[in-house]
């Protein structure tokens, strides 16, 4: 059985609080977009260990048992037992890039497990089981445009289509980590809610759906900066950092064609329709 998890975009990130647990409240929307790994199981009974992982494509920082993909096959097995399974995981998606990758292939692991393995949990489980590993895992069970708040982990539904924009992705040879990115935050409420931003035109949203990431990320890396005002300048109707970076998005209107841009070497880029 193979699934193809893809990522997140966040339109808008605002940080407004420090929790006495160390995480952060966040408002944002998560729009899920289709830049994808593939993942795939194979039941493989008389297995001696529970998980063979095989990993292609780009690669990841740290050992292979802490992969994301293997957590979320631990949780379930500690409560339902599972066969030993192989695993092939193809990296398509960038890490580091606040495209949720990892966190996408957790929550479809946890969804391939539970049709492989006729679990019967429903979405509202799944999502529980998904948000113990991730803050932002638990979106990626029902995929599909959300406003969150919380740490990223309550959600409400939201009328918000992008549908015929084209997207261009741009992530360049720098790893942000989460961790870090929210430790130079100086959390507020924000002069725009992002949920008030959202429903105006994309056209306006340049100087008022803002990612509260970017002022602590582009001093630090100045070269995510770069691009997002060169998408700017290559037509862009809306461009921003994702998430805690280091990728940023351009959206260009529907019936405009992408711009040949030459990025640095070993810039990671990817051209897509919503
Ligand atoms: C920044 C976002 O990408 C926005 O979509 C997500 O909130 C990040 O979610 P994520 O990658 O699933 O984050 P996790 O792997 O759970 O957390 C990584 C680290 O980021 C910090 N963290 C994360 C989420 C949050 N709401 N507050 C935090 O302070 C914590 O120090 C945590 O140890
Ligand atoms: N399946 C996986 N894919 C990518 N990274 C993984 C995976 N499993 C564990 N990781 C670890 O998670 C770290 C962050 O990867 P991820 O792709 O989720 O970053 P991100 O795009 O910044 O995500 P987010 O938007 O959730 O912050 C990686 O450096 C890696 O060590």
């Amino acid at each position: 059985m193979i699934v193809f998890p893809n990522i997140k975009i966040n339109l808008g990130l605002s940080i407004t609080e420090k929790r006495p647990d160390g995480y952060h409240n966040l408002e944002t929307v998560f729009y899920p977009v289709a830049l994808e790994d593939a993942l795939e199981i194979r039941t493989l009974p008389e297995a001696e260990k529970k998980i063979t992982l095989h990993q292609y494509g780009m690669e990841i920082a740290g050992n292979p048992e802490d992969n994301l993909v293997a957590k979320a096959y631990s949780l379930l097995d500690k409560e339902f037992h599972l066969p030993p399974v192989e695993i092939h995981l193809y990296k398509h998606i960038p890490s580091g890039a606040g495209l949720g990758g990892g966190s996408s292939d957790a929550a479809f692991m946890l969804k391939l497990l539970n049709n492989h393995f006729h679990l019967e949990l429903s979405e509202d489980q799944l999502e529980i089981y998904a948000a113990t590993l991730g803050a932002d895992c638990a979106f990626f069970i029902k995929n599909k445009t959300t406003y969150a708040e919380g740490i990223g982990n309550i959600f409400s539904p939201i009328e918000l289509s992008l549908k015929g924009y084209q997207i261009m992705i741009v992530k360049p040879d720098v790893f942000v980590s989460t961790r870090e990115a929210f430790a130079n935050i100086h959390p507020h409420h924000p002069e725009y809610p992002v949920k008030e931003v959202i429903r105006r035109p994309v056209a306006e949203w340049k100087d008022t759906l803002i990612n509260d990431f970017e002022a602590s990320v582009f001093p630090q890396h100045p070269v995510i900066g770069e691009i997002k005002q060169e998408l700017y300048n290559q037509g862009a109707v809306y461009a921003s950092m994702s998430g805690s970076g280091s990728s940023v998005f351009g959206l260009f209107v529907p019936e405009s064609s992408l711009p040949e841009i030459d990025w640095k070497p070993d810039t990671f880029c990817f051209k897509g329709k919503l």
